[in-house]
């Protein structure tokens, strides 16, 4: 475990400018030549607006960034995205439209009575696509949470176009973790707030490409619906799971409280973070859908001790069972209180005085029993021989569920995970590929082996990467034969920020490519062969 006393990761949290074309790239080492395309990443660019700082991590303007390999040879290039919250922001040189945790203050030039008006036109949602992008049919989305998910293009990183999901879809949001199937058909859920105030969460569906001029879009429905644990109170969901006949979804007990929410709005200075709130008594629940025919099943209440959920790594059948890993944070406490950047943006001591305060992270897995009927109360039904993972029916028809723990350290996350996902996804299998956070700053790169749980890591002082993307080698048979790839900023240095080429086997550098800028952090993103 390093110290961080310079406290270098400040620099990954500070404005930059767009670049105005490609900057090429200075390598060290080699880069496998069969590794040609864009690694697009996305994340927040632009801290502050006229003077007026941005609360949270989650806030800045969406900026995308992209590096080209080709034969050898490596560019970098970033450009904002022209959302609604960014253009607007930069025409009125204020903050327009509210964010995840900055509240829009009303036009101060407008008088009360336009002012008035405004607030009646009622809620304006961010299009501020800051947290991944995905390819949907033909075209790349970038996207956050909300209804809003803006087309890229993939070359230039020019905004093409802002889409509202509301017009193909009943949901308020998905998230910015869909699942994508072999044939290119995309899953995603969101939270739906039906009619006569019915929550529920709705996994969608969106066909691939036809081939000819129709939108995947147009096509898209809503597959199964999973009733609300709570009336009123949704709660918050980021990714679900997907096994080749199964949805998982983990119903946390981080809630959206929505009378909060419809009044926020109302509220001077409120933002979505206000809108949170924890369940203290629910634990956490487990839900289990089938794909196809795509139907809820309710029979069974599979229950957990409360955690927060942020990040699935992977999930599958495994002999009448569904194995579920996930990377959890200990308690009811919601882990975004602590990622505000002036939390983050604090001296390594004060940083470390934070984490300490905050749910502790966990990678776990819980295993889920199919076949229950038969089955006596009290005993434990999981019957696999590689897991301690338990499932015990009490009398009230409930299924407790304790994990196996995978990795744990204290202070110590494994998080932003990555899979072999094209091989892997659904299915069995040995490797996770995760983000380090060390008190959740981000300084090491770490590989897990989910059946041994042996690690490997990468680290080098002063080194501040992100999510490790893993590439496979074409035509590979093993799991691991490929390369990951992640941005990391090492701010004293004479060229600050890098591509990292790592081979996934031994998680050892085969590569650098290094530009003369810094690179703020970065959430998610994509590697387009
Ligand atoms: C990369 C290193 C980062 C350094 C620190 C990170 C520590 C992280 C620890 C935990 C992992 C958390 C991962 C979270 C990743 C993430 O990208 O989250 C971003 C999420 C955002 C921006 C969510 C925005 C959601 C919105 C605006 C939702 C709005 C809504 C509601 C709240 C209610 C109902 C409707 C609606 C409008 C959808
Ligand atoms: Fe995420």
């Amino acid at each position: 475990i390093v110290e961080h006393p310079a406290a270098g990761y400040k620099k990954i949290f500070e404005t930059v400018e767009e670049l105005n074309e490609p900057i090429p790239a200075t390598i060290t080492g080699v880069i496998p030549s069969w590794l040609g395309g864009s690694l697009l990443r996305m994340g927040p660019g632009q801290f502050e607006v006229g003077g007026e700082p941005f609360n949270h991590l989650f806030d800045g303007q969406a900026l995308i960034h992209k590096f080209d390999l080709k034969n050898g040879q490596v560019t970098y290039y970033r450009r904002f995205i022209r959302t609604d919250a960014y253009v607007r922001a930069m025409t009125e040189n204020r903050v327009v439209i509210t964010e995840f945790g900055t509240a829009a203050y009303p036009d101060p030039c407008k008088n009360i009575f336009s002012r008035f008006f405004t607030y009646f036109k009622g809620i304006e949602v961010t299009d501020n696509c800051l947290v991944n992008i995905y390819p949907i049919g033909e075209d790349f989305y970038a996207v956050t949470e909300t209804n809003y998910i803006t087309k890229v293009d993939p070359d230039s990183l020019e905004t093409l176009k802002k889409v509202d999901l509301c017009k193909y879809l009943s949901v308020n949001g998905v998230t910015a973790h869909p699942h994508t199937e072999a044939d290119g058909t995309v899953y995603n859920i969101g939270n739906c707030f039906g009619k006569n105030m019915s929550l529920a969460y709705n996994i969608v569906k969106i066909p691939p490409a036809q081939g000819d001029e129709s939108e995947p879009l147009e096509k898209s429905k809503v597959v199964v619906q999973i009733p609300s644990s709570e009336r009123l109170k949704p709660s918050y969901v980021h990714s679900f799971g997907m096994t080749d006949n199964y949805f998982v979804f983990v119903e946390q007990p981080v809630k959206i409280n929505l009378l909060k929410f419809l009044s926020a709005w109302s509220i001077r200075g409120a933002s979505y973070m206000d809108c949170f709130e924890s369940n203290y008594s629910m634990g956490t629940w487990f839900h289990l859908a089938t794909k196809d025919p795509a139907a809820y099943m309710s029979s069974h209440k599979f229950r957990a001790s409360a955690f927060n959920l942020f990040h699935h790594i992977n999930s599958y059948e495994d002999q009448g069972f569904i194995v579920v890993d996930l990377c959890t944070w200990k308690g009811h406490d919601f882990v975004y209180n602590y990622l505000y950047l002036a939390n983050v943006k604090e001296e390594w001591e004060e940083v470390k005085k934070a984490a300490t305060r905050a749910p502790q992270p966990e990678v776990r897995r819980y295993v889920l029993p199919l076949d229950i009927h038969r089955e006596e109360q009290g005993k434990n039904l999981v019957s696999l021989s590689y897991t301690t993972a338990t499932a015990v029916l009490h009398s009230d028809g409930t299924i407790w569920l304790e994990p196996e723990v995978l990795f744990s350290g204290p202070r110590q996350a494994f998080e932003f995970p990555q899979i072999n996902y094209s091989q892997r996804r659904g299915k069995e299998y040995s490797f996770a590929y995760g983000l380090g956070l060390n008190h959740f700053i981000p300084d090491k790169i770490v590989k897990l082996n989910v059946q041994t749980k042996e690690t490997w890591v990468w680290q080098e002082e002063d080194c501040y990467p992100s999510e490790p993307l893993f590439v496979p080698t074409p035509g590979a048979t093993e799991e691991d034969d490929g390369v990951l790839l992640s941005i990391v900023v090492k701010p004293g240095a004479e060229r600050p920020g890098f591509l990292l080429v790592l081979d996934a086997m031994k998680l050892t550098e085969l590569s650098r490519a290094q530009v003369n800028t810094i690179i703020p952090v970065t959430l998610h993103g994509v590697y387009k062969p």
